[in-house]
């Protein structure tokens, strides 16, 4: 019996206005870790942001399990979820509210899970904060702390690494490499670097 991809992308399009990034791009990803790799500039936060329902193909089909992006949107988001790092887009919440937002979003969520990434990235004591007053490496913390307790079956992360101390790096190369998550979610990650973890694929932009 043929098994599915969890990630099937088809006969992607999709062009910023000076920009044609995107023509008629397949790709078929199994639950692990795939590596996207490319020069700056070559597509890969675009094509995590596509996956991740915070773009829209100019054509051509996304579909998570089966689930396609545009046909069942909220269903397919429920499933996935999209570390970039950016700035926060709610910067009048506080670090607790942001997650208590994203526990609501996502049922199923364990809360206890999530504390324990909070106590692992040393981010408890920022709870009262606002999200603003956190600095760089602590905001990608936060963004990973919810990337590593999240049901979801994608987890889409630019350049995991970047920002992290010491201590971060070896503790989120150790979470992404357990057996247990590499079994059950695809992982979309990019890096200019070799991330060391145990890789399922590498793709090339
Ligand atoms: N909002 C936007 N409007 C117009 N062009 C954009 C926009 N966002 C990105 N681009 C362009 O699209 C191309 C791909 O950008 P993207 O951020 O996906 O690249 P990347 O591979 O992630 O690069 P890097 O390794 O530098 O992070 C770049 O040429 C960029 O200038």
């Amino acid at each position: 019996m043929e098994l599915k991809p969890v990630l099937r992308i088809q006969q992607l399009t999709f062009e910023y206005a000076s920009h044609p990034l995107f023509r008629r791009f397949d790709l078929q990803l199994d639950a692990g870790i795939t590596w996207l790799r490319g020069e700056n500039g070559a597509g890969k936060t675009t094509l995590l942001k596509l996956a991740g329902g915070a773009l829209t193909p100019h054509a051509g089909s996304i579909a998570l399990d089966g689930l396609d992006i545009q046909a069942q949107p909220l269903a397919y988001r429920l499933r996935c979820y999209y570390c970039g790092g950016d700035t926060p887009q709610l910067p009048w919440l506080t670090v607790q509210e942001i997650l208590d937002l994203h526990l609501s979003l996502y049922p199923g969520t364990d809360p206890a899970l999530l504390d324990a990434e909070l106590q692992a990235f040393h981010l408890l004591h920022t709870l009262d904060q606002p999200v603003t007053t956190l600095s760089l490496g602590q905001h990608k913390k936060m963004q990973l702390s919810l990337a590593l307790a999240l049901p979801v079956r994608l987890l889409l992360i630019d350049e995991p690494f970047n920002g992290l101390d010491v201590d971060a790096v070896a503790y989120l190369r150790r979470q992404l490499s357990a057996p247990q998550r590499l079994a059950r979610q695809c992982i979309l990650l990019t890096s200019h670097l070799d991330p060391a973890l145990p890789l399922s694929a590498t793709v090339q932009l």
